[in-house]
């Protein structure tokens, strides 16, 4: 029987969460230590640990068929690989930084500096769309101490607290591009393997909605009820159950995990009681 073949970052940033989804959707991997590559037990998938970086030329080759990879890097190397899903972690930007003290107008102020960085083909591009020419460096990693010890004038690296540039004395001047993880697809992938990825994603997407979603239990007297089921968005109907206690409710709904401190205070002022707020582990709709 055939396997999807998917790789995963070895070792980083992207490991310990693209370990966790699989997880989460139900696959479990035996995973020998320092193995490179592994089956599932219980879902017709392949594990491959590979260097993120050197991910996108197996996808182009069909070595994988699947991977999970941050965006940045498929912008960097790989075009024609498409994305199934956003997985929704390792969110980042890649942006232009340049020494805090320097004025910076536009990007015409790029014209003819020296810009550091390990993603030429996205500066490039960057460069070529907004018609300024630059000189790159490229390194590999270390980018944002280019500027200080005189390599360059500006940098182009992965930016997400901002804590690393604010150490180097830079700022951020343009975002280039957002970034999060991705189930990237090989352009090479067999139909009969598509079939098996079709599987996963459904359970990625029935995790995914999960994770983003919130269960909510409240309590409210009768009276409120209506109040309380326009105040609860995205539902458009919750469940009411009666109380033991004479005219009292147990409304339940689901929520968007972003929505709720927005609408605390509404269903407390309107008369919501011991409200309980659950994660949710599989959505199915
Ligand atoms: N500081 C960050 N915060 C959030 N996400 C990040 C951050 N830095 C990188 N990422 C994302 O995680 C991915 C992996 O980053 P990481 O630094 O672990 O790998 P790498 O050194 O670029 O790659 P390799 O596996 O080839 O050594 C990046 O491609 C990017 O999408
Ligand atoms: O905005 P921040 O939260 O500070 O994150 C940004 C930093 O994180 C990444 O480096 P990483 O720590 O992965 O080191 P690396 O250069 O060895 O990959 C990236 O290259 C930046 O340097
Ligand atoms: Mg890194």
């Amino acid at each position: 029987m055939s396997k999807l073949k998917i790789a995963i970052q070895k070792s980083g940033r992207l490991n310990e969460d693209s370990m966790k989804i699989l997880k989460d959707v139900g696959i479990s991997i035996d995973n020998g230590k320092d193995q490179l590559k592994a089956s599932a037990k219980n879902f017709p998938l392949e594990v491959f640990y590979l260097r993120n970086g050197d991910i996108p030329q197996y996808l182009k080759d069909g070595v994988v068929d699947v991977a999970i990879i941050g965006e940045n890097v498929l912008v960097e190397k790989g075009q024609d690989i498409t994305v199934a899903e956003k997985l929704g972690f390792s969110s980042c930007k890649v942006s232009v930084a340049i020494p805090k003290g320097k004025s910076y107008n536009s990007i015409k102020d790029l014209e003819g500096k020296r810009i550091a960085t390990s993603y030429p083909n996205t500066v490039n591009q960057f460069l070529k769309d907004n018609n300024v020419k630059a000189n790159l460096h490229i390194i590999n990693g270390s980018v944002e101490i280019a500027p200080n010890i005189g390599l360059a004038d500006a940098i182009v690296d992965i930016v997400s607290s901002g804590s690393t540039l604010f150490k180097n004395n830079l700022k951020e001047v343009e975002v280039i591009l957002k970034s999060e993880a991705v189930l990237a697809v090989s352009p090479q992938i067999s139909s009969e393997n598509q079939a098996i990825l079709n599987k996963l994603q459904f359970r990625l997407q029935s995790v995914l909605k999960a994770r983003n979603s919130r269960y909510v239990l409240l309590n409210a007297p009768n009276n409120k009820v209506d109040d309380i089921i326009n105040i609860l968005p995205g539902m458009k109907s919750p469940t009411v159950l009666p109380l033991a206690e004479e005219g009292w409710s147990s409304l339940h709904s689901v929520i968007n995990k972003n929505d709720f401190w927005e609408i605390i205070d509404e269903l407390k002022d309107n008369g919501a009681e011991g409200i309980l707020v659950c994660p949710i582990e599989n959505m199915v709709l």
